[in-house]
């Protein structure tokens, strides 16, 4: 199904705004509930819901297929199988040869999904249309597409055989492969792969994005992810508190134009200091800095040990530098914390400590003070974040005094919250519960990004590959790309979400004027 509409590509092409609730990103349970809610509270019968999804996805097909192709529908016995029957029938009326393949039989389909068994088998005798059963399966060779109505949003246990076997089978088909709702064998809350999962080119989703299309195995087994719309009342939406980041340009770069009657001097137009470097890493800190001037800022500060001198700085004279130290100090340490509070004190703005300002033990306990005794806001970045270990009492206090966000990347969330294996589960888990209990916000770097405030009781997820970023000094960049968005809006996760869309803008730009793999320095 090349083309098929992604909705996220779509929404980044388009530039404008989308409904919020086309963002949301929804477990399994909280499908269920919506869905009981429409049926029960509103009345819409699952039936008609049914219907609705059926020919939203028939039209959405039809794009793609012309009357004569052939469609093999593969179904289990769930609700996921009656829209699959739904499908096949609108299909069969257009003029497609439609086979299905029950994979579990023909006994026992659920209550909604067998009466679509049954209108499809009518619409078949009506119209003189043959449609094939399969028992078992056969040679899939010479049909255009496989639907797959296995699974949806109702598995929640490994794939048994004979079903592991044929998704197998699918997947090794080479016929392009559309599932519904969710790839089967993908865990709607995790992206786990339960045992075996469908490798689908397109997934249409109902209703509602699911969460599981976005995390772990997810995105590779969805391919292209779209969203077919069902008159879910949007009321019912509100116990879903994950989303999808919105990839709005223009108002991601509006934020950047604060009024111009705020801008009466440079210290009021947007002020970042960056503290950080140590020898080897100097680099670190002077990316992060003119990551944030070339944001518009009125003014940047580097604060760095006085012992080490850079050239990359000097590349932009603007930015301000403020040696800590002795010329004999080439690490922080808490000798430096007076002169550094002071500096930050005269001139306030945004704070991010820790773009290559290493481990060493003095450096650390400077990272504790000037957390514990600053106060705007504060990017806690790198080996800053070493320092919090065990200090979440510290960093509850300190998020009380204004907004802090910290970016770690899985390594480091990982040692910060001291949880299991780390994959897009575990680290949405940990984000989570790390910003609940403490009051930062949580940036955690990977593929999604996911972005949790407990003050504004949110989490933002990444739709597009951030893979591309996972190059060094990416992590700079965005540290001074989120200080400057912060310095032109006092909500983190606003902030927060603007830098990863700037970032993602900024490199499709750079690979549209013909540089395939963009690199830090394009971003200054
Ligand atoms: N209601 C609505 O408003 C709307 C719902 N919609 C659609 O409904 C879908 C959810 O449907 P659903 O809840 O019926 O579950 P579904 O995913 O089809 O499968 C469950 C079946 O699979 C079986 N099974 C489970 N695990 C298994 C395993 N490991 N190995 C083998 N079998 C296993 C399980 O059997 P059991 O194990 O319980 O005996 C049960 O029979 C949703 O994704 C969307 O597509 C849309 O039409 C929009 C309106
Ligand atoms: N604009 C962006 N959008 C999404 N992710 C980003 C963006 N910029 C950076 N990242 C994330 O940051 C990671 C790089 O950070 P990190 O590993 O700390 O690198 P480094 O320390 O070498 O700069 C990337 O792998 C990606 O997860
Ligand atoms: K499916």
């Amino acid at each position: 199904m090349p083309g098929l509409t992604d909705h996220t590509r779509y929404t980044s092409m388009q530039n404008s705004g989308i409904n919020h609730y086309d963002l949301l990103l929804a477990t399994a349970a909280q499908s269920r509930e919506i869905d009981r809610l429409t049926i029960e509270e509103l009345g819409l019968p699952g039936e008609t819901l049914m219907e609705i999804a059926g020919s939203r996805a028939a039209d959405l097909l039809k794009e793609k297929l012309i009357p004569g192709d052939s469609v093999l529908f593969v179904c289990g016995k769930g609700n996921n199988a009656g829209d699959a029957f739904v499908i096949a029938r609108l299909l069969t009326d257009y003029g497609i040869h439609a086979a299905i393949y029950p994979v579990m039989g023909t006994d026992g389909f659920s209550d909604d999904a067998q009466k679509n068994y049954d209108r499809l088998l009518k619409l078949a005798g009506i119209s003189g249309k043959k449609i094939a059963v399969w028992q078992d399966w056969q040679d899939p060779s010479g049909f255009d597409l496989i639907v797959d109505g296995i699974f949806g949003t109702g598995i929640d246990k490994e794939v048994r055989q004979p079903v592991s076997d044929i998704i197998g089978k699918m997947n090794r088909s080479g016929i392009p492969v559309c599932a519904l709702d969710i790839p089967s064998g993908i865990h709607c809350d995790t992206g786990r792969t339960l045992g075996t999962a469908v490798r689908a080119e397109t997934t249409i989703q109902f209703g509602l994005n699911k969460l599981g299309c976005y995390l772990g195995d997810g995105p590779d087994c969805a391919g292209t992810r779209v969203l077919a719309s069902l008159p879910f009342p949007n009321r019912y939406k509100h116990s879903v508190s994950v989303r999808l980041a919105e990839m709005n340009r223009e108002a991601t770069e509006a934020l950047l134009h604060t009024p111009p009657s705020r801008r009466s001097h440079k210290y009021n137009n947007g002020v970042v200091h960056v503290i950080g470097g140590s020898p080897g890493l100097t680099g670190a800190p002077a990316y992060t800095a003119r990551a944030a001037w070339t944001l518009g800022l009125g003014a940047v500060s580097l604060i760095h040990p006085a012992g080490w001198q850079t050239a990359a700085t000097l590349e932009t004279p603007s930015i301000i530098r403020y040696p800590a130290g002795g010329d004999t100090d080439h690490h922080f340490t808490p000798d430096h914390i007076e002169q550094v509070l002071n500096t930050l004190r005269e001139k306030p703005g945004v704070a991010v400590i820790g773009p290559g300002i290493g481990r060493n033990e003095g450096t650390m306990a400077f990272c504790r003070e000037i957390i514990r005794r600053s106060e705007g806001p504060l990017v806690i970045d790198a080996d800053a974040l070493r320092c919090l270990a065990g200090a979440g009492a510290l960093l509850k206090e300190r998020s009380e005094k204004g907004p802090v966000v910290l970016t770690p990347h899985p390594g480091e969330l990982k040692a910060l919250t001291d949880t299991g294996s780390g994959d897009d589960s575990d680290r949405l888990r940990a984000a989570i519960s790390y910003s609940e209990s403490t009051g930062a916000t949580v940036l955690a770097k990977g593929n999604p990004v996911i972005v949790h405030s407990a003050e504004e009781k949110k989490t933002i997820l990444t739709p597009y590959d951030s893979t591309i970023f996972a190059r060094a000094g990416f992590g700079d960049i965005l540290a001074g790309n989120l200080a400057a968005f912060l310095s032109r809006t006092s909500q983190p996760s606003r902030g927060s979400e603007a830098a990863l869309v700037y970032g993602y803008h900024k490199w499709n730009e750079i690979v549209s004027r013909g540089k395939p793999f963009p690199e830090p320095s394009d971003f200054t």
